[in-house]
């Protein structure tokens, strides 16, 4: 696929691989010569079986790791050019990432895991945005309480709304609703694909679940190392 990157995508990867080597020396190829694009205003998922690299793929568009090989872009920007230093500070004005593992601070309270990132880039705080999300995904009355002591469940919707808060162009979020039961877990991509469709966003998600990856405007399915479907969802049909 020959993807012009102004034209086509707001997150756009090209030949892009990922091999790890084991302790033994042993080296493990993740993925090979993939080509992606994820375009503004739309919610692309990225579905397979597990332990078929969506995650480590997450984790290359968004610049939380370098491929072995290939470029990814994201708002134009060629991230795999860039240093440690700019990476990071792209990162921080244009990326939200949803972790798998929520990456709470477990000994701060909620309110301040949510307003970390802001914190952190000294940006203004919208009280009222956060009490609203607090409200949507029924955590009111937490805002005190230590991280650690949430359910895994509440943990997840703390990180999502700690996201989201920071209002950047792209999210990734790494499958959201794994620790959700059904109507948690449609909330909350109901959501992220609200988040997608506004003016300028755009959301790329991993998830295993294919009802949720139905709801998205494009599905790219891996398997062995690389996509054996892409398109959007009636394509996939
Ligand atoms: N840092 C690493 N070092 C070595 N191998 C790794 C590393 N990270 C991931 N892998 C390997 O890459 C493969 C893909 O892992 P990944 O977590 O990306 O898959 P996944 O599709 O997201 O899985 P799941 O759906 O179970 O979360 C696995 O075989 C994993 O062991």
């Amino acid at each position: 696929m020959k993807v012009n990157i102004m034209r086509d995508g707001v997150v756009v990867a090209e030949q892009l691989s990922k091999n790890f080597v084991s302790g033994d020396g042993t080296p493990t190829v993740v993925f090979n010569d993939l080509s992606f694009v994820a375009a503004g205003g739309a919610m692309t998922a990225i579905t397979g079986p597990s332990g078929c690299g969506k995650s480590t793929l997450l984790y290359c568009l968004s610049g939380l790791e370098q491929p072995s090989q290939g470029n990814v872009w994201v708002l134009g920007e060629e991230l795999t050019k860039k240093n440690q230093r700019n990476l990071a500070l792209f990162r921080r004005s244009h990326i939200g990432f949803v972790f798998q593992s929520y990456n709470l601070v477990p000994s701060m309270t909620v309110r301040d895991n949510i307003l970390l990132p802001l914190t952190l880039s000294h940006r203004k705080v919208d009280q009222g945005s956060i009490d609203a999300l607090m409200d949507k995904f029924h955590l009111s009355g937490h805002d005190n309480d230590a991280a650690s002591s949430l359910s895994g469940g509440e943990q997840q919707r703390v990180s999502l709304i700690r996201t989201l808060v920071a209002d950047p162009d792209v999210v990734f979020a790494d499958e959201p609703t794994g620790a959700l039961d059904q109507k948690s877990g449609q909330l909350v991509f109901s959501q992220l694909r609200d988040f997608s469709h506004r003016p300028g966003k755009c959301v790329v998600v991993v998830t295993h679940d294919l009802r949720l990856a139905r709801q998205c405007d494009v599905v790219y399915t891996m398997s062995d190392g690389g996509f054996v479907a892409s398109g959007n969802v009636e394509e996939q049909a």
